[in-house]
């Protein structure tokens, strides 16, 4: 443990030494290392099964390793998004209610304002178990960031968004971690997406397979073994932005629906050669 020296800004949020679980015998994940600083994005991917939740829960202290440590920053404020939640269906709750409850200290105003920031300030008063599953994302990851937390810790966050959103939530939880400047933990699938909206990139199967800037880890053996080279970095830019409705917004605020101009700027390295 490294809970007894001076705590300096440059300090990561959370430390793994070594970290490992092993339960009725069967190792989940050994000998993971890592580091999270204050504003940065590390995504952690891995197929199904990879031990990428089980990871969160040891970073989160929910769930204690049976080998390494972990250390975080004393009295770190976490916004934890979980991959689902267990709705009772025969419950109403709004989902301002929602937002509260159990955040002692969060204020009505404060909900509201987290509900506005991610674009969802309409559902305040609609019934959590009748979100759909875009929404539901949606009012999860205003919880998280409610209480303007340090670390964000996002579990699969577009779960449930169609492909047209999820590059939205993306943009979003950059633009959170621009404003609280927090750092962001996430756990995704959405590999394309992930590649350009993170700063490094966690490649896991029980073990570390492969880490580091997305551009490296999407042409690391380790990496192409699991995901193939079907996906790879990906930075475009768009000179036109979407309202959460899916409409094309151009730079006056103005909306259009049918055609409109991309201007991208793409790195594809799956179309370089440099690879076989
Ligand atoms: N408490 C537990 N007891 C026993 N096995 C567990 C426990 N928690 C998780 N597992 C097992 O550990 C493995 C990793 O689970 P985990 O949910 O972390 O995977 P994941 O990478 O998040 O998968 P997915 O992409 O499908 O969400 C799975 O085989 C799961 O069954």
């Amino acid at each position: 443990m490294r809970g007894d020296f001076t705590l300096t800004h440059s300090e990561p949020l959370i430390t793994a030494d070594n970290l490992g679980l092993e339960i009725a015998g069967r190792q989940l994940l050994q000998n993971i290392t890592l580091e999270l600083q204050q504003g940065e994005i590390v995504t952690v991917i891995g197929p199904n099964g990879a031990g990428k939740t089980t990871l969160l829960r040891l970073l989160l202290g929910l769930t204690r390793p049976t080998s390494g440590s972990v250390w975080r920053r004393t009295d770190l404020r976490i916004g934890y998004m979980p991959q689902r939640l267990q709705i009772d269906a025969s419950m109403p709750m709004s989902i301002k209610r929602f937002l509260l409850l159990g955040q002692p200290g969060l204020s009505t105003d404060a909900a509201q304002a987290a509900l506005q920031r991610v674009g969802a300030s309409q559902l305040s008063d609609a019934n959590l178990a009748e979100l759909s599953g875009g929404e539901m994302q949606r009012v999860l990851l205003a919880r998280a960031a409610s209480r303007k937390p340090q670390l964000l810790v996002l579990d699969e966050p577009t779960q449930g968004v169609d492909v047209g959103g999820q590059s939205e939530v993306y943009q979003l939880i950059a633009a959170l971690r621009d404003e609280l400047g927090c750092g962001v933990l996430l756990v995704s699938h959405d590999l394309h997406l992930v590649m350009a909206a993170t700063d490094k990139v966690l490649c896991i199967n029980q073990h570390i397979c492969c880490e580091g800037h997305p551009e490296q880890v999407s042409r690391d053996p380790a990496y192409l073994e699991l995901f193939g080279d079907k996906v790879a970095p990906y930075t475009h830019q768009h000179n036109h932005a979407h309202s959460l409705s899916g409409d094309v917004v151009d730079e006056h605020g103005c909306n259009h629906s049918g055609h409109h101009s991309h201007n991208h700027s793409n790195n594809h390295p799956d179309k370089q050669d440099e690879r076989k």
